[in-house]
């Protein structure tokens, strides 16, 4: 369904600042897989997340998405099919609008942008339904601007706007980590919920390994620009934290050389 083929990006090649991001990166997800990423800092997390969402364009490999190649597609060609939600909850909604006005910009996405901000009445039951289920009350607030809301409030909603439009695939990229515990675990539960109800081919950027071990169906470990595990469901079910920095101490000396390991 989402299939990253022998990616490699190179950022300032050549110089003393050289950095490689992504080494040879493969990764095939089925349809309705949501994957967890862990990793070390600088370890190419985001960078595999903007070479799928088109943000940075990749050195060599294929990203293809439904078989078909979508590398020379733009970033904003591909963000009907691919939802994002950042880090800083600030990033994924515009502040001056109201929460109306941003789930329109949302609901139009891909298409036409003129008359985007326009909400009419039928559109306006629909936001309001839609954000009935994050049961924080944002749909009697239609008229708020975005910018009043609380990091929480407003995280969870850029969850709502990057799946509004029935995107196929879903990229998170530490969307939880700005939060304290309490909206973090609103936007977590969220979260599940909508990749489960839209059936959303998901990735997960995280630094927390009991998030990454609660949450979906698989998880990766990367370092130094290379996946070094992938977990099944059934193998991340039994470990712990623990089982999870012992893998890593174990695999980032070896990773490199043995190939076998990575398997
Ligand atoms: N736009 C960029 N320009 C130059 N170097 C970059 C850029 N983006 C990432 N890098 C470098 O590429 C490497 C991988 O970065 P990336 O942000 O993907 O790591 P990460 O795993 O997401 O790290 P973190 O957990 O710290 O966010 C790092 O060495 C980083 O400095």
């Amino acid at each position: 369904m989402l299939t990253i083929d022998q990616v490699s990006k190179t950022f300032f090649p050549g110089t003393v600042n050289e950095r490689k991001a992504l080494v040879n990166v493969s990764l095939e997800m089925h349809e309705g897989d949501f994957v967890t990423v862990i990793g070390s800092n600088g370890a190419g997390k985001s960078t595999i997340l903007n070479t799928i969402a088109g943000r940075i364009p990749q050195d060599h490999g294929q990203v293809l998405l439904d078989g078909r190649e979508i590398s020379g597609q733009k970033e904003h060609q591909r963000a009907a099919r691919i939802g994002r939600v950042f880090q800083d909850p600030m990033a994924g909604t515009a502040p001056n609008l109201t929460i109306e006005e941003n789930l329109a910009l949302a609901d139009r996405r891909g298409a036409f942008r003129g008359l985007a901000r326009a909400v009419t009445g039928a559109k306006r039951e629909r936001f309001a339904e839609e954000l009935k289920v994050l049961e924080l009350g944002l749909e009697d607030r239609l008229k708020t601007k975005v910018g009043l809301l609380s990091g929480g409030q407003r995280q969870a909603l850029s969850l709502l706007m990057a799946t509004f439009s029935g995107p196929k695939v879903l990229l998170l990229d530490e969307h939880t980590a700005a939060l304290d515990p309490q909206r973090a675990e609103l936007v977590t539960r969220l979260t599940r919920q909508v990749v489960e109800a839209q059936g959303l081919t998901t990735l997960m950027v995280t630094h927390n390994m009991n998030q990454a071990l609660e949450v979906g169906n698989r998880l990766i470990m990367m370092h130094e620009g290379q996946i070094i595990l992938d977990a099944s469901e059934e193998e991340k079910r039994g470990m712990t934290p623990d089982d999870l920095l012992q893998r890593f101490a174990t695999l980032k000396g070896a990773a490199l050389d043995d190939k076998t390991m990575l398997q």
